[in-house]
């Protein structure tokens, strides 16, 4: 199996190293199971988050192909437009042919000038694809690429700046959780999508009380849920908005009350450790509530996301063979 290291940007943001082209042109991509496509800046695009970071250049490559359909894709956070191009990917010693991809020609707005990272890299199912394009890790498994249909991902904690994180291709790193995985079906092949029993506060439910539907979303900072319901957990646990953010008192930490997702009848627990964020500014430290709200709108929504501050706690593996999650506490 071909583990690809991630570098863990505080807490927020994970992400590694692909390379296109021939002769290999690196780039910088989050790994996002929220989504399906692989996009990277071209060469082409004026826009300054295209300029501030590396950019694709198909004459520079003996093995790129021209596709020319038109691209355009909305994240949650960030939009952009390019266009089809078709070239060798490889991601930590896998190398994939034929891969198309889109490279940006417009990437408007503040998402991914400040970004860390150059583009993106789907790993969601084909379903979501824009322009019907064929996910990375489907080329991968066509291409008898991989020992197992499967991924996996590790997402560290920040003080822990040996390794930010781990994304193994073919299969699951044992050293990299404890006890055993559980495994959860996908109640829909788009997104990850599982099925949560409910969220309790305090060990009380207190939302999503005759189940409700989330996604493991790697490329997603926080846990979102709802609105309303994030509303009232901000208050359960004591987070007041201080300019667009949940503030809390960093020494309420021991009392504040653990938040437990019901997953097929198994809890999983978030300490108040686990679900804050602990950012540090002139040798003070602020903390803040790792819950975020956010509608996604029907047929896709409601959902929660269970995001990096979830996958932070509990190591997931993505399992397209039996189309199911796995899910177990990170070592
Ligand atoms: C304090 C809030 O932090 C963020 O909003 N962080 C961003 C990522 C940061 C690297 C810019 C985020 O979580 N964005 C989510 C949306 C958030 C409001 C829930 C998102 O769009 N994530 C993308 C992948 C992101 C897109 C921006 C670039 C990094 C990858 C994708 O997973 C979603 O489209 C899935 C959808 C169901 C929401």
């Amino acid at each position: 199996a071909a583990s690809e290291p991630l570098i863990n940007y505080l807490d927020m943001e994970y992400f590694g190293q692909i390379s296109i082209g021939t002769p290999p042109q690196n780039f910088t991509v989050v790994f996002d199971t929220g989504s399906s496509n692989l996009w990277v800046p071209s060469i082409y695009c004026t826009s300054k988050a295209c300029t501030e970071h590396a950019r694709f250049q198909p004459s520079r490559s003996s093995t790129y192909q021209p596709v020319g359909i038109p691209f355009s894709i909305q994240y949650g956070t960030g939009s952009l437009t390019g266009v089809i191009g078709s070239d060798q990917v490889t991601v930590e010693g896998l190398t994939v042919t034929n891969q198309q991809f889109a490279e940006s020609v417009s990437e408007p707005g503040k998402t991914f000038l400040d970004a860390e990272f150059d583009g993106i890299l789907g790993l969601a199912y084909p379903a979501l694809a824009v322009d019907g394009v064929t996910p990375v890790f489907d080329n991968m498994m066509a291409q008898n690429l991989v020992e197992l249909p499967m991924f996996s991902v590790y997402m560290s904690s920040n003080p822990d700046s040996s390794l930010g994180g781990e994304l193994l291709f073919g299969g699951f790193d044992p050293s990299r959780f404890t006890g055993t995985l559980n495994w959860v079906p996908v109640t829909q092949q788009g997104y990850w999508q599982i099925q949560l029993d409910n969220v309790q506060v305090g060990g009380t439910v207190a939302f999503c009380k005759d189940s409700c539907q989330a996604i493991v979303d790697t490329g997603t900072s926080l846990l979102t849920g709802p609105t309303k319901d994030i509303k009232e957990l901000q208050k359960y646990i004591g987070a007041m908005p201080v300019d667009g953010e949940y503030a809390v008192e960093c020494s309420n930490l021991n009392v504040m009350p653990d938040v437990t997702f019901t997953i097929n009848g198994l809890p999983y627990t978030l300490t108040s450790q686990a679900y804050t964020l602990m950012e540090f500014s002139d040798g003070m430290a602020f903390c803040t509530s790792g819950f975020q709200g956010m509608d996604v709108a029907p047929p896709a929504g409601p959902l929660w996301i269970l995001g990096d501050v979830f996958i932070r706690q509990f190591y997931s593996v993505f399992d397209r063979g039996n189309n199911r999650v796995g899910l177990a506490p990170a070592a």
